[in-house]
């Protein structure tokens, strides 16, 4: 609702009531319609003030009513009744004003924020634009290249860089609400002629088709097939360039493509799913809201290596004490050195002072004996790490949590290694550490609500998305990849060429293809942890046995790669060909198409033409299987946290949701149908099988994404 009041004897006051963002619903919509009408129809009142309650102004539109049919006032029309207002209308912004919510405040005469406030407009976050007269108002009051870049990445801005881009008028630090209603009080009288920005003209561009057109390309680039950004480009030249009237025209076009686009459900979906990981739960019915973690003010790293730079950095700057532990001397010394850099670096990014103060380096384990929590970093090595928990319970004051950055080992079998197995959780963050937002937290059969709720918690702290998964090889993230690199590497025996596979998921939406991630992360890593598995066989094996391992469909592709010294990027060669070791520039490589012809030809088998659309079915429906999988052992609590994990870890495109959402969008039916005929032409490919809980949604009339949790209730868990 909208409460309306009678403030200082002069000033109609509307306060925004729908907790807790005070978002635009349509009784809000109503609301703010007839206080209007009352305040601009009384006589005592000259002026109007908008403002939300409990320190927020607007968080937009509800998102949730996007799906629904949207009844109650259209938000445009009431914008341009109070911008039309003969009495002064202030926005006074806490908190945020965001979508809608800053749309309100334009079509307002003045604007006044906090000095913590926040304004933005992140439509193009939820795959659609600011349509209620954004995309025309911002660009004339703020003109066009900031109004690009704005609406473009829709980042919340401070109210400092408001101020400055003349987006506000004047930012308050106490009552921002008594600040506006003097301010309000002030200009009565005063001509609203230049302060209706719908009168406007965009301030002049010089070469503004230049400039969209630069704009543009760089958004194509960028955007890994998003069309809201590119929605967003094409208003606001709109704005640019057609009086205001038509300008609204060519918005309400373009938001009318975006609106039912699935895209924008995809990215709605995200939004909310976002929120539904950190309310996480355990098999056992501990979650987010019965279970209490404890401060931490001290934390260690153990093992500086890439992974515990970066974690030892991303604890240092959200500001904890960190004990940086490395028992090699060369390794110390480098790390270092590595650390202090990019805490510089990250300085220079957010113009803080970098945090070297907060770290102090060790090689010796004591160092730790006061921590809060450690988290492990060495090599991916069960027999080290196992070691490595069974000194630090010696170490470690009683009480300390003990987490594991494995990305893939099983923590229960170090936390067997301690004297409070409780205590133990794996907390495994993505390289770069400091960078990547993924954090899975992994609990054990073992592990307390206290413990899970401390790593859940600090990794908030830390800024990262938390996802509370179970413990299994390779947990969700990695679990889920192995069937998809199986499958790209199948491919390539069967006909296709790396630059074709990656191709066809680029065109796709993710950030980089199969096998640009091998080149990048290097070939040696999964050759390493193959050999240890007992997986590698010389030369790749030989005769029919060469393409099988433990009865199952096996790829020695990798293996024989290695074999050759090629790496990836670090040795100037892999999958692709680089100018120089280190170099990221990936080019076609003749050399890998002959080693592909030569190994079809040793091994009888004869390429075929592979579609991009069999490149995404074999690899996507691979993945989006073990996913059911996952849910089905009771993994991972819900197909939410699947997608989180896709869309923050793995460079899945946002737009599209995440895999369990695609396969929700594809259709269930579909997805199993393909997965049988796969099945069926690879009956030596167990992953392509599909899962009773994929059959059994399918069977049930496959229910929306949201019921799957029901579905789930009925399947038994391993955990
Ligand atoms: C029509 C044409 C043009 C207009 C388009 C628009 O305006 S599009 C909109 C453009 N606006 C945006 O894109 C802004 C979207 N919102 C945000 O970015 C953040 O919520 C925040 C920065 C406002 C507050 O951050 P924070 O960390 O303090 O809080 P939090 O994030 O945890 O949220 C708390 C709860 O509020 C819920 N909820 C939030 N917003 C909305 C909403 N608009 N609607 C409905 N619900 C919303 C959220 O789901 C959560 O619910 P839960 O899980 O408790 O049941």
């Amino acid at each position: 609702m909208a409460q309306y009041s009678l403030v200082s004897g002069s000033v109609g006051l509307i306060t925004l009531k729908n907790p807790p963002v005070n978002a635009l619903g349509a009784v809000v919509r109503h609301g703010i319609v007839d206080s209007v009408e009352k305040a601009l129809s009384d006589p005592k009142v000259k002026s109007v003030v908008i403002c939300g309650q409990n320190g927020m102004f607007c968080g937009g539109a509800d998102i949730k009513e996007f799906g629904t049919d949207m009844k109650g006032p259209p938000l445009i029309p009431m914008f341009h009744s109070l911008e039309a207002a003969n009495k002064p209308v202030v926005a006074a912004i806490e908190g945020g004003a965001f979508g809608g919510g800053l749309e309100l405040a334009l079509g307002c005469h003045y604007r006044i924020a906090h000095s913590k406030a926040k304004v933005g407009l992140p439509e193009v976050t939820l795959g659609l634009l600011p349509a209620a007269a954004g995309s025309q108002r911002l660009p004339r009051l703020i003109g066009v290249p900031a109004a690009l870049n704005l609406i473009t990445t829709g980042r919340h801005i401070t109210a400092a860089e408001a101020l400055q881009l003349g987006l506000v008028d004047q930012v308050a630090d106490h009552n921002t609400v008594d600040t506006a209603v003097k301010f309000a009080q002030s200009v009565v009288g005063k001509s609203l002629d230049s302060r209706r920005i719908s009168n406007f003209q965009c301030p002049p561009v010089p070469n503004v088709d230049v400039l969209f057109e630069e704009v543009m390309q760089k958004i194509r680039q960028t955007s890994r097939g998003a069309i809201a950004p590119i929605a967003c480009v094409q208003a606001v030249r709109a704005a640019a360039t057609l009086p205001y009237k038509d300008g609204l025209q060519k918005e309400k076009e373009l938001m009318a493509t975006l609106f039912t686009s699935g895209q924008a459900r995809s990215l709605q979906y995200c939004f909310f799913a976002q929120r539904v990981v950190s309310r996480w739960s355990m098999p056992n019915g501990a979650s987010w809201d019965t279970s209490k973690g404890r401060p931490i003010h001290k934390a260690a790293v153990i093992g500086l290596g890439t992974m515990g730079r970066g974690i030892a950095v991303a604890l240092a700057q959200t500001g904890f004490s960190v004990v940086a532990v490395e028992t090699q001397e060369k390794q110390f010394m480098d790390a270092k050195k590595a650390v202090a850099g990019m805490l510089e670096r990250g300085a220079k990014r957010s113009g803080k002072v970098a945090a070297h103060d907060k770290i102090i380096y060790s090689q010796n384990l004591q160092a730790i004996a006061d921590v809060d929590l450690v988290i492990e970093a060495v090599f991916e090595d069960m027999a080290l790490k196992k070691r490595v928990f069974r000194q630090l319970s010696d170490v470690c004051k009683p009480g300390t949590f003990l987490c594991t950055n494995t990305s893939t080992l099983d923590i229960d079998q170090m936390a067997a290694e301690t004297r409070q197995p409780e205590l133990v959780v794996g907390m495994h963050f993505f390289a770069p550490a400091h960078v990547m937002k993924l954090l899975e937290v992994v609990y054990g059969p073992r592990s307390s609500p206290e413990a899970v709720a401390v790593a859940m918690q600090l990794g908030k702290k830390m800024g990262k998305v938390s996802v509370a998964v179970g413990n299994c090889r390779g947990f969700v993230g990695n679990r889920m990849l192995k069937p998809y690199r199986d499958q790209a590497y199948f491919l390539l025996e069967e006909g296709a060429t790396p630059e074709l596979i990656d191709q066809a998921l680029e065109e796709f939406g993710f950030a980089m293809g199969a096998f640009k991630v091998y080149d990048l992360s290097g070939l040696d890593v999964g050759w390493k942890v193959r050999k240890e598995e007992g997986l590698v066989l010389p030369g790749g094996g030989s005769g029919k046995s060469a393409r099988i391992r433990q009865g199952v469909r096996y790829s020695p592709l990798g293996d024989l790669m290695c074999e050759e010294g090629r790496f990836g990027q670090k040795t100037g060669r892999g999958w692709y060909q680089y100018d120089k070791p280190g170099s990221r520039d990936a080019k076609p490589d003749p050399w890998v198409h002959r080693f592909l012809e030569d190994y079809r030809a040793r091994h009888g088998l004869v390429a075929r033409r592979i579609s991009n659309q069999e490149v995404l079915e074999r690899c996507l429906y691979a993945m989006i299987n073990e996913g059911f999988r996952i849910l089905e052992d009771g993994i991972a609590a819900g197909p939410e946290d699947i997608d989180i994990i896709y869309v923050f870890g793995y460079g899945w495109p946002r737009h599209r949701g995440g895999p369990m959402f695609y396969a929700n969008m594809v259709g269930l039916p579909i997805v199993l149908e393909r997965l049988e005929h796969f099945a069926q032409a690879n009956p030596d490919v167990p992953t392509l099988q599909p899962c009773n809980l994929l059959r059994k949604l399918v069977a049930s009339g496959s229910p929306p994404i949201s019921k799957w949790r029901e579905a789930m209730k009925n399947v038994h868990s391993q955990l």
